[in-house]
């Protein structure tokens, strides 16, 4: 896809000419904060919304000139699940498939492979508002699959669940992947999320891709270390006192740490502690770690990154996993045009 755009009603411009590619078979991922335009390009790509302008080809079709060809290739699973609650899962699976046409013949087959697939068998036949939140993400996944999709579109899939639930929907996401080489774009708020599961990712900010790549590279790009410094009192001082220190690449205010950037964190910390005591600033706590997808957020934004929306240098909590509320959802697996 190239230069998308997109304006809402009321002139709020969600997409600014996004473009990035994904390859056949890989999980790609959106990772932005709220706003940041994830899911208005997942609409497009899934033929749900228009963009005003780019170009976008998924599964061979161009989304634009053929989107019944891209329909009929795409699974699409929404931020919000739209399964029926007072039905079984096995109903609402059976359902689905007659609305993807799927031949009479196939159905029973289908219906149990998936119900296997994702683990709930044993629940197929018990209403949907009984299941936990992971058993329903399971059951909107298959419901996404009953046509057998090339492509398989997720918006924030594990938004609200708990970490164990959540790594759990994260190895079957892989197995789909490896097992049926099925190609995965999924959006995501969560760093940890991008980096465990995408083979790459695109980082959206203000309805742009400002950068594309594997979590490794994008991650080897930044120089050095981080070296986290909690100080007792106001951060301007440290940062002041900081800025000169030999080694040190970049310094920022984090709250109530100051965050420097140095060749070689460990060798660095002694030299940053006197620097910070000959400057009057009390230090509580120091530690070093390797560059994250969130030094990648800054380095590339100039901003930390929130969950929620990216915070100004400092004022941020900095590679924040906090759930986002569910926005901008559709409750429909099945592509159709926009309402
Ligand atoms: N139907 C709509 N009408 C008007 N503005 C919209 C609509 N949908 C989204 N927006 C706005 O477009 C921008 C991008 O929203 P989008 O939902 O694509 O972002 P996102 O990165 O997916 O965030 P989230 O994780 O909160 O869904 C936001 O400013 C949002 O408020």
């Amino acid at each position: 896809m190239s230069g998308l755009t997109k304006r809402y009603p009321r002139g709020v411009q969600a997409l600014d000419g996004v473009s990035f590619s994904v390859r056949r078979g890989e999980i790609f991922g959106l990772l932005g904060p709220n706003g940041a335009g994830k899911s208005t390009t997942v609409r497009i790509l899934a033929t749900l919304t228009r963009a005003d302008r780019g170009r976008a080809l998924v599964a061979g079709g161009d989304v634009s000139a053929d989107p019944a060809t891209v329909r009929r290739r795409i699974g699409y699973v929404a931020q919000v699940s739209g399964v029926d609650k007072y039905g079984t899962a096995r109903e609402n699976l059976y359902l689905q498939t007659r609305m993807h046409r799927v031949p009479a013949r196939a159905i029973r087959e289908r219906v149990d492979r998936l119900l296997e697939w994702v683990g709930l068998t044993g629940a197929a036949d018990r209403l949907v508002h009984t299941y936990s939140g992971g058993m329903k993400r399971r059951l909107d996944l298959a419901m996404g699959l009953v046509h057998e999709p090339e492509v398989l579109f997720l918006d924030e899939p594990t938004t609200g669940l708990d970490p164990e639930t959540r790594t759990a929907l994260w190895q079957d996401l892989l197995r789909l992947r490896s097992e049926q080489g099925l190609t995965v774009l999924l959006t995501t708020h969560y760093l940890e999320e991008a980096d465990h599961l995408c083979d790459r990712l695109a980082i959206v900010d203000r309805g742009r891709v400002v950068v594309e790549g594997t979590p490794a590279a994008l991650k080897a790009e930044i120089q050095g270390d981080t070296v986290t410094l909690d100080v007792e009192g106001p951060t301007d001082n440290a940062v002041e006192a900081l800025r000169d220190v030999d080694g040190v690449l970049e310094t920022l205010p984090n709250g109530t740490s100051v965050l420097a950037r140095a060749a070689h964190g460990a060798t660095a910390v002694p030299v940053l502690v006197t620097a910070l005591e000959r400057a009057g600033v009390a230090v509580k706590a120091v530690t070093v770690s390797r560059p994250s997808l969130d030094d990648v957020y800054l380095h590339h934004t100039g901003r930390r990154y929130s969950a929620s929306g990216a915070t100004p240098n400092g004022t941020g909590p900095g590679g924040a996993m906090a759930d986002g509320a569910a926005s901008g959802g559709d409750d429909r697996h099945a592509p159709a045009r926009e309402r």
